[in-house]
């Protein structure tokens, strides 16, 4: 029955079947009425006092048990905005400021790896790149009993592979058989009519979304599409399953229901991190934002307002609702479905009047490797909104009709915001997010950084065909919208992370870096003078003390939550200096690398050049015929040693000796002036001479002179042959 296309990524495949996530972990038995506790429950508060997001603090927040048993309420914060709404970022708190963790995957669903990219300071700084984190799914509700005896045909095909065929014309339209009347439209996953509440849970992609949630990003689950098109049915389940004591076991139970259950399997099994839940539920009717855990007698509204801080709107004032147990969450979602506006028109006699929104706060606590403690503060909203209606078909009047106009008002602005942020052009230019409520709560979910699921809900039925076709195309203009999900950190500890990870990274930086000097440096030990050596030794322990750098603070991780901003502060300085002693340490280690480096350069090139030399000196002594080659002599062992033949002066000649000076006695030249050729003669010349000095040292030790002398052969100087001079040298 769940068609899902080819290019689905992997959606989850983990946790509890639907038939557990049907199941309440806890008996509801022995638990307050909501409804009936609701008199005792604590006016909102309009001091502002602080909310704290995170655990620990919770004890100096005024709180009233009094909705539910195990469900803690907290006073509202005014003008903060950390209560919530769906407005970026959840809330004003400074908590709150957003700090940015890359999914590396662009489906939800498949985004399974997180990497912390290191943000620096405020957290402010964008550094995911744009993905595809909007997913859509359609979901087509089975022809109604009136339909069928009406005999509405279906107006819907389904191939398969997440397409979805819609036939025929609407109706008042002139049938037409072109190719124009048939249109495909392809999508993640496409639910069939005889899909079942398991399935959504399971294929929808809700479990990654729930999973991403935990992980600290914000999230959004919404059911779009026309009145009576089953968007309620499939994010609560029918209006009947709330009235009286709900059976969790009721197979008819929506996907807020199961996912709260999935959410409570998960934390459970995560017992390295502490969590604390918190959830709000409030609809927007007739443009006006209505608490839903607290609509008051005179359903007062409560305001929208831009937090400067969290780069988002949020709703001022609006209850949140401590959430320790599963129960306490249903209860949440029981007391909203009582409160909200219900009304009945032609085409559904449960129809939602209100868009409302559930928001599930996950704001977690988790030591990570470095001791350092990790707040990150996810967020689930689940969104179900009012349908579009045509008022002829629905017959609304009066107040119906007004409902009609606010509900088709807000959906006409977030389908403006839909197309321009799925347009390339328009999504950097104006979104006109402020023209209703519904739009500007849903911001951050639609373009910000959330990750999305969007629940395309439409009827198969004919008469539906244009509402039907407009629906799809609302979805696949949102499946071309990019999001950039980031993960929700209180920036300070973000900041120590960051740091810490800095740290890190040039330290090891620093270390690869000192080796490698050390093989160099051993190099240089076999070749170098011992000059050279010493400036090597030098520059190299000048590295390693750290040139003076900041000593490393120690800090006891444990006591970190407790530290006060100022010792933060302290702590955050300290670890900046550090980082940037390691810096200045890696810039000179750095440099010393790069000065070794072109030392050995020169060294080769002069190696080079000097054998180069030598070779030319062989070819000379290979034209002249009266210089054989002969090996090497060991200087050592005074043998020949083969294979190393070098051109050296031939046997002495019994020339007769005449009285020679030297060439420079004999005459005096003009360096300037001398000819190419004398200058050739005359490095000619100078380099055999050299040759000579070299082949001297390896010469025979002269055995003649060591009898002469009566010493050790082997110690005796080597025979002078510079009397052997060839022709061509002198
Ligand atoms: N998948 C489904 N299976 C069985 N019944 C369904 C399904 N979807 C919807 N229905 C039934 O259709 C009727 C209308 O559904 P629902 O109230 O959820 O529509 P809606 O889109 O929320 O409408 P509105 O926008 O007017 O609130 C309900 O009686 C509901 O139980």
């Amino acid at each position: 029955m769940v068609r899902r296309a080819s290019s689905v990524p992997h959606l989850n495949s983990s946790g509890g079947s639907s038939a557990d996530s049907a199941g309440t972990s806890g008996s509801r038995r022995g638990r307050a009425p909501v409804a009936g506790s609701r008199g005792s429950r604590k006016t909102p508060s309009s001091t502002g006092q602080g909310q704290r997001q995170g655990s620990g603090s919770s004890s100096s927040v005024p709180r009233s048990r009094s909705l539910t048993n195990g469900m803690r309420r907290l006073s509202p914060q005014k003008g903060t905005g950390s209560s919530g709404g769906t407005g970026s970022g959840g809330g004003g708190s400074s908590r709150n400021t957003p700090y940015f963790l890359r999914s590396r995957e662009n489906e939800i669903g498949s985004a399974d790896t997180l990497e912390i990219v290191a943000s620096k300071s405020t957290g402010s700084e964008e550094c995911s790149t744009p993905e595809d984190n909007i997913n859509v799914v359609v979901r087509v509700r089975p022809l109604n009993d009136k339909e069928k005896r009406d005999r509405h045909g279906s107006t819907l095909q389904f191939p398969g592979n997440g397409q979805v065929i819609l036939e025929g014309h609407d109706v008042g339209q002139k049938k037409s058989h072109n190719r124009d009347s048939v249109r495909v439209f392809t999508y993640n996953v496409v639910f069939e009519p005889g899909a079942t509440q398991e399935d959504i849970l399971d294929y929808s992609g809700i479990k990654r979304i729930i999973e991403m949630g935990i992980e600290g990003f914000s999230c959004t689950a919404f059911c779009y599409g026309q009145t009576g098109s089953g968007k309620t049915h499939t994010l609560t389940g029918p209006p009947d399953l709330f009235v009286g004591k709900p059976n969790p076991k009721d197979p008819r139970h929506g996907l807020i229901f199961r996912s709260f259950v999935y959410l409570f399997q998960l934390i459970k099994n995560r017992k390295d991190v502490n969590y604390v839940l918190k959830a709000s539920f409030m609809e927007i009717y007739n443009e006006r934002v209505i608490d839903l855990l607290n609509p008051g007698s005179a359903r007062k509204p409560l305001a929208v307002r831009w937090s400067k801080k969290s780069g988002g709107f949020f709703v001022e004032n609006l209850f949140t609702v401590d959430c320790e147990e599963l129960d306490d969450l249903l209860a949440v979602l029981e007391e909203g479905m009582r409160n909200r506006a219900v009304g009945s028109h032609a085409m559904n006699d449960h129809s939602s009047r209100s868009h409302t929104i559930l928001t599930v706060h996950i704001l977690s606590d988790q030591q990570t490797d470095g001791g350092v403690f990790l707040s990150k503060h996810g967020k689930i909203n689940f969104v179900d909104l009012a349908g579009s209606e045509l008022t002829k078909k629905t017959m609304s009047e009066g107040k119906t009709l007004e409902e009609a106009n606010n509900i088709n008002k807000s959906l006409m602005v977030l389908g403006y915001c839909i197309a321009s942020l799925s347009d390339n052009k328009k999504r950097t230019g104006h979104i006109p997010y402020r023209d209703s409520q519904l739009t500007k709560l849903l911001a951050d979910s639609l373009a910000g950084n959330g990750v999305t699921l969007m629940i395309a809900c439409v009827s198969p039925a004919h008469y539906n065909h244009a509402e039907t076709l407009n629906t799809l195309r609302y979805a696949s203009r949102a499946k071309r919208i990019r999001t950039k999900p980031v993960i929700m950190m209180d920036p300070r500890e973000a900041l120590i992370l960051s740091l810490k990870r800095d740290i890190h990274a040039l330290q090891m930086e620093n270390d690869h870096l000192k080796a490698a000097l050390n093989l160099h440096h051993q190099a240089a030990t076999n070749g170098a003078g011992p000059t050279e050596n010493n400036l090597l030794e030098l520059q190299l322990d000048r590295v390693s003390s750290g040139g003076g750098g900041v000593p490393v603070p120690k800090v006891d991780l444990e006591r970190l939550p407790e530290l006060d901003g100022s010792e933060l502060a302290e702590l955050v300085k300290l670890y900046m200096a550090e980082n940037e002693s390691l810096r200045q340490e890696n810039n000179h280690l750095f440099t010393v690398r790069e000065t070794i480096l072109r030392d050995q350069e020169i060294v080769c090139r002069e190696n080079e050049r000097l054998l180069k030399k030598l070779e030319d000196v062989n070819k000379v002594c290979v034209r002249s015929p009266l210089i054989p080659a002969r090996p090497a002599i060991s200087p050592t062992t005074g043998k020949e040693t083969p294979g190393t033949e070098i051109w050296t002066n031939p046997e002495p000649l019994r020339t007769p000796p005449g009285p020679q000076l030297p060439l420079d006695q004999r005459m005096s030249e003009n360096a300037e002036k001398r000819t190419h050729t004398a200058q050739k003669r005359i490095d000619q010349q100078r380099i055999a001479k050299n040759i000579l000095i070299m082949a001297n040292a390896f010469r025979k030790p002269d055995a003649d002179l060591a009898k002469e002398l009566n010493i050790n052969p082997e110690k005796a100087p080597a025979k002078q042959s510079n009397d052997f001079m060839p022709d061509m040298l002198t």
